[in-house]
């Protein structure tokens, strides 16, 4: 199970900033949609060059022009390039087919996707290399998390990785982890913490803990 550190609310050089304080806790680091908007895919290749060690994924959220956009953001330095479940399957095709030109990996955003199980097990079937359901802060503002679709899709997704985001934070993580999904994602519970290494250290810990206890 791996962690990775959502950045969404800075500019490059905060994301730089938080990044050097928490690197040794995370596996991946993602430049959200917010700062791709704000500053391109500079954004992109900025944190890579940064942090040649760690995977950063473009929250692009495609929904178009899938082998287009993740051509752009592989060739920025993306590791991973997020595209919508919503999207039609050509699209997801066409980004997949790109990705692999490029050793990028394709996550899919389930984010408002109606009829999950069944969009999830689509996907799942296109060659994608996570799956992913997700929260978004305006539903996360309404009271909704992530949790029950994870257990969703972990019932129906059987190739692709699974990954969980929206509003996980250190009290919840320990739920998030008892579902064993591949890919943890955590933005605002790390980044708007005063304490972001502990908070980050402390996440690591027991994602290590939960993974160990499943191995043996
Ligand atoms: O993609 C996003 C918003 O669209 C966020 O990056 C994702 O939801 C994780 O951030 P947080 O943990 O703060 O919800």
């Amino acid at each position: 199970m791996k962690l990775q550190l959502a950045l969404d609310l800075v500019d490059i050089q905060g994301a730089i900033d938080i990044v050097s304080e928490v690197q040794e806790y995370v596996d991946v680091v993602e430049i959200g949609t917010p700062i791709v908007i704000n500053e391109g895919l500079h954004a992109v290749k900025a944190l890579k060059e940064a942090f040649p060690k760690l995977d950063v994924l473009a929250d692009l959220k495609v929904m178009d022009a899938g082998g287009y956009e993740v051509m752009k953001a592989s060739e920025a330095g993306a590791s991973i390039v997020t595209v919508l479940g919503a999207s039609n399957d050509s699209t997801i095709r066409g980004a997949v087919e790109e990705a692999k030109k490029h050793g990028t990996q394709i996550l899919i955003d389930m984010i408002n996707v109606p009829n999950l199980a069944e969009r999830a097990a689509q996907v799942d079937a296109l060659g994608v290399d996570y799956i992913c359901v997700h929260t978004g802060y305006d539903l996360q503002a309404e009271g909704q998390s992530p949790f029950e679709d994870l257990q969703t899709i972990k019932s129906v997704v059987k190739n692709a990785k699974t990954a969980v985001a929206g509003g996980i934070k250190l009290d919840t993580l320990p739920g998030v982890i008892s579902a064993q999904p591949d890919l943890v994602i955590v933005g605002g519970g790390i980044a708007s913490q005063d304490d972001k290494a502990g908070t980050a250290a402390e996440m690591r810990r027991l994602i290590q803990e939960g993974s160990a206890s499943v191995q043996v």
